[in-house]
């Protein structure tokens, strides 16, 4: 709707100023997963940055699968989901038991030990897929989702305004209509490193797209 629209200009607004933007292939020749959850989720005191980061992260993340219209159905798509977990782990339960806690207080790892099996068993596949493709899942047939996360995910695999509009419009070909996409999304960067310490923590938005039909 007209509403969901203003949201996207807002969003993709900001990426208009001259930048240096990363293609795709980037990641396919530079993308270091180990690297990447070391430097971004260590949750150590050293990357309280980062931390932070996540923490926003997840606590935006439960508010939205809290409402019934988020998590309602059978089918969730991860889109660019890397080597994280945290954003399928917000769904669940326990975890916002763990997010109540205060900083000092939580206890990452038990919980985690927990959680391990139980999302093992939840994710059903993981496939290759690549945004900027009109079919981003390739030749491989899937049901279509009830839910799509992408979670930094668009703006490190779009070099310009066109490409991530043409992205969303491919991503949202993998939604049941009427359907919600939701995106955590880094607004006004112009590049990322996955490779060495932000500088600063970019402005982070939460936005929820209503699937649009056809
Ligand atoms: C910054 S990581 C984000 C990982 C994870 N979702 C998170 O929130 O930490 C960006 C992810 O986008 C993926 N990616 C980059 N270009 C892509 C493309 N063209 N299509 C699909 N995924 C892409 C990368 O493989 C990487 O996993």
């Amino acid at each position: 709707g007209a509403r969901e629209e203003r949201g996207a200009e807002l969003a993709l607004g900001r990426m208009e100023a001259p930048a240096i933007f990363m293609e795709a292939e980037f990641y396919q020749r530079n993308f270091d997963p180990r690297e990447y959850l070391k430097e971004f989720y260590s949750m150590s005191t050293s990357r309280e940055g980062a931390s932070a980061f996540m923490m926003l992260n997840l606590g935006n993340l439960r508010k939205i699968f809290s409402l019934s219209e988020h998590s309602r159905g059978d089918i969730l798509i991860d889109v660019g989901c890397g080597p994280t977990t945290y954003q399928l782990l917000s769904n669940h339960r326990e975890m916002k038991k763990w997010l109540k806690n205060e900083a000092g207080a939580f206890h990452w790892e038990p919980k985690w030990a927990k959680k391990q099996e139980k999302l093992r068993k939840t994710v059903k596949q993981v496939l290759k897929c690549d945004v900027t493709k009109a079919n981003p899942r390739g030749p491989v047939s899937l049901p279509p989702a009830d839910c799509i996360v992408s979670t930094l995910c668009l703006e490190g695999a779009c070099k310009d305004l066109a490409t991530f509009r043409s992205a969303l419009r491919n991503i949202s070909t993998l939604l049941k209509p009427g359907r919600h996409l939701v995106m955590v999304t880094a607004l006004g960067d112009t590049c990322y490193s996955p490779f060495s310490a932000p500088e600063v923590v970019p402005f982070l938005s939460l936005c929820i797209f209503q699937a649009w039909a056809g």
